[in-house]
């Protein structure tokens, strides 16, 4: 690695826009503020999207009174449910739908569960994740309920007042909030992380409630039909959640180099993303892409090789702590929000990398 050029480069920042009529001014409303969060639990733990979403909710009020609905069947919905109570003071009740009609999360199912639980909670703000449960969850609940949702926050300033990415992240626009109740949000999870507290505070565990579900209504459930679950396979780190992400783009040339990749992530316990260009090229599946079409990470560390920086691309990857990028090109767009960039050509760097790096424990 002795001849290639190490560039340091500024990150540009996203230009901050607010879009807020002038008739408004913002400032935080006191009124009672209650969210229903939309809870995703696999093999008995919530997951940690939907413990982000209480993050936010904390954002709106640190008076919010914070309801947190699971819904399945079986022991593993319970066990999340318990897990939940205990997880941080700042849950005031885990509302838990126990049914078979929701033992998979069905878009169709889950909203009209939540047009019923606002009926009777009559919450002010309503949160989901923004990932592909709470995108399709949201907005088909929100339909319903006639209110017009705001998606992909990634700051709070207050009660009604939001901030979320536009043009592909390369604006952000802050938005208020002027609808009826509830207000209905899907947050970005990189933006809100999760709360943890130390291991020996105590507080009483948060109420677990069973959802009435005498009047839920089956007429929506026709509309689709559960097939089956496929997850990846890997013991490698979620890419959503992982704190370092290597990226591949279309100079990976193949599927086969891609395991070059593959042997790196393994090495620093990372997880492995791509491109829309090296998706479309079939080297890795699309569940792997990252950027305004795929995924939206924001690990500590984010290494993309031979990835020219597009615009779509970036909006999945920016808000990384600190980003690595290698190239042959100087002149590469992706080297504007690199923190440590690297003209080389990657197939001299990763083999140079794997030898020098120790094996993960
Ligand atoms: C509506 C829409 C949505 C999109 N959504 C996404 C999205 O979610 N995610 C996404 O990634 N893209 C998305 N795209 C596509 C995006 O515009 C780019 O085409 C894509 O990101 C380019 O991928 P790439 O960087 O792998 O390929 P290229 O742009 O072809 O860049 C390859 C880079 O590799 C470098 N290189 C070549 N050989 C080597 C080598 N041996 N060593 C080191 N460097 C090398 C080159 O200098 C170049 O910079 C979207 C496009 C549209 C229109």
């Amino acid at each position: 690695m002795s001849s290639v050029m190490i560039l340091k480069s500024l990150k540009k920042k996203p230009l901050q826009t607010t879009f807020i009529s002038q008739s408004y001014t913002i400032k935080s409303v006191s009124r009672y503020v209650s969210t229903l969060i939309l809870g995703e639990h696999e093999g008995g733990h919530v997951k940690q999207s939907s413990y982000s979403a209480i993050t936010a909710a904390r954002s709106i009020s640190e008076q919010n009174s914070i309801s947190l609905l699971l819904a399945g069947s079986g022991p593993s919905i319970h066990k999340a449910a318990s897990h939940a109570a205990s997880f941080h003071p700042s849950i005031s009740q885990v509302l838990v739908a126990d049914t078979d009609k929701l033992s998979h999360p069905l878009a169709e199912a889950w909203a009209e569960l939540v047009h019923l639980v606002q009926k009777k909670g009559g919450y002010s703000h309503i949160i989901a994740p923004s990932n592909s449960f709470g995108k399709n969850v949201l907005p088909r609940a929100a339909a319903l309920l006639d209110v017009s949702p705001i998606t992909d926050v990634n700051d709070i300033s207050g009660s009604q007042v939001y901030v979320r990415p536009i043009y592909a992240g390369n604006a952000l626009c802050t938005v208020r909030y002027t609808g009826a109740d509830p207000c209905m949000l899907t947050i970005r999870p990189t933006s809100f992380p999760v709360l943890h507290i130390s291991s020996d505070s105590k507080w009483d565990a948060a109420p677990v409630s069973q959802v009435d579900l005498s009047t839920y209504s089956e007429d929506t459930l026709g509309k689709s039909r559960y097939l089956k679950h496929t997850s990846q396979d890997t013991e490698r780190p979620d890419l959503g959640s992982a704190r370092v992400v290597v990226t591949g783009g279309r100079a990976l040339k193949s599927a086969e180099n891609f395991r070059l990749l593959e042997k790196l992530a393994e090495k620093l316990g990372a997880a492995v993303g791509a491109t829309r260009a090296a998706v479309d090229a079939g080297f890795v599946p699309n569940e792997l892409q990252v950027g305004q079409t795929g995924k939206i990470v924001a690990p500590e560390l984010y290494m993309a090789f031979g990835v020219s920086g597009a615009i779509q691309h970036l909006a999945g990857m920016r808000d990384s702590k600190v980003i690595v990028a290698v190239n042959k090109d100087a002149d590469s767009p992706i080297f504007q929000v690199a923190d440590y960039g690297l003209v080389a050509d990657l197939f001299d760097v990763i083999p140079q990398l794997l030898e020098k790096l120790p094996q993960k424990k």
